[in-house]
């Protein structure tokens, strides 16, 4: 029995410089069809990441395979288009007369209308390149990474000069790419770039993938939900052993628990009768990228060591009263 391989598979994967191991031993499978955020700090590691994956650079260690191939083959053939950070197009022609000529170097190219179109340039079409807007030269570089009509595609940063309307302008293109079965991998800073437009995020730190999941596996993997009730005079140590519960903070008299099972926590804090103030809040994914890479440098490849249920035990911290409750979130520890 034959398997169709995956779009992307990165296996062990190890880049190191002189003064950095930028990439760390990374493995990431992605299959085709999906839409995959990388999502990192600046010098996480993501460029690297995605150098090696298109052929740029060789990995010290590691595999890379794209369809069942090497990079290479899979660029000349056609199968795999890149959107990179810097680069500009060739200016003095025009976007059709671009997207054609690039697209001739391909042997199954897109049809031109149909590139300008999936990148909404159909009305700039005759318009020369070095006439158009920031945000069109964008479009422009997304046109020329389909003109071979990939099955995949790879942006680095593909929206960082954009503003919000351009932004999302990118994004309804990118969509209606991926929305045809092809495989879209990008990398960015933005989270709610990642959370509206991603079906997985892949989050990098110091050259090592520490969360691989959906937006809300991501949220679980980083403690979940808060909880947080007044504690009225009583004492806080039995707050760890509550179920669900993986980090405990208090300030002043206001404790804050992070729950894996939000329902479980509830359920026991009003067996006790502490349900003063109570509140249930969703971690934001902010709240969740920030947990996962800070000191993410020891953490396990699979990022759910802070959080797998049933061998935490919760940690108990605590803080002056004075201090501003929205930093109680980003500032809780966990085990
Ligand atoms: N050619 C190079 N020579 C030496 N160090 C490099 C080289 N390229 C990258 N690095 C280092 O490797 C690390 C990862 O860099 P990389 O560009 O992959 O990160 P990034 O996540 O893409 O960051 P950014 O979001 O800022 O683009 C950084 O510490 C960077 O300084």
């Amino acid at each position: 029995m034959t398997t169709t391989p995956r779009a992307v598979d990165l296996h062990q994967v190890v880049k190191a410089f002189p003064s950095v191991r930028a990439v760390d031993g990374v493995d990431l499978a992605i299959e085709r069809g999906e839409t995959v955020a990388l999502l990192g700090r600046n010098g996480a590691g993501k460029s690297t990441t995605i150098s090696m994956l298109l052929g740029l650079d060789e990995p010290d260690e590691g595999s890379v395979r794209l369809f069942g191939t090497t990079p290479e083959r899979a660029v000349r053939a056609g199968l795999v288009g890149a959107m990179l950070q810097d680069g500009r197009p060739i200016s003095r022609v025009t976007v059709r007369e671009l997207i054609g000529f690039v697209g001739r170097t391909y042997p199954r190219p897109m049809p031109v209308a149909e590139a300008l179109a999936l990148a909404g340039l159909t009305e700039q079409a005759d318009r020369r390149v070095d006439r158009l807007s920031g945000g069109q030269v964008q479009r422009v570089r997304f046109a020329l990474a389909l003109a071979g009509n990939p099955g995949l595609i790879v942006l680095d940063e593909p929206t960082a000069a954009l503003d919000v309307e351009a932004r999302q302008a990118f994004w309804d293109s990118m969509r209606a790419y991926a929305r045809r079965g092809n495989t879209v991998l990008f990398s960015t800073h933005y989270l709610q770039e990642a959370d509206a437009n991603a079906d997985r995020i892949v989050v990098i730190d110091h050259g090592r993938i520490v969360a691989d999941g959906t937006v809300e596996e991501l949220k679980r993997a980083a403690g979940g939900t808060l909880v947080s009730f007044d504690l009225a005079g009583e004492g806080s140590g039995w707050l760890a052993g509550l179920p669900g519960v993986t980090a405990v903070e208090i300030r002043g008299d206001r404790a804050s628990l992070r729950s894996e099972d939000s329902d479980a926590t509830v359920v026991a804090l009003a067996g006790r009768g502490a349900v003063r103030g109570l509140r249930v809040e969703a971690t934001s994914l902010e709240t969740a990228f920030l947990t996962l890479t800070s000191g993410a440098s020891g953490t396990d490849a699979s990022g759910t060591a802070s959080a797998a249920p049933g061998s935490a035990r919760a940690r108990v911290t605590t803080a002056p009263a004075t201090t501003p409750p929205s930093a109680t979130t980003d500032e809780m520890e966990s085990v």
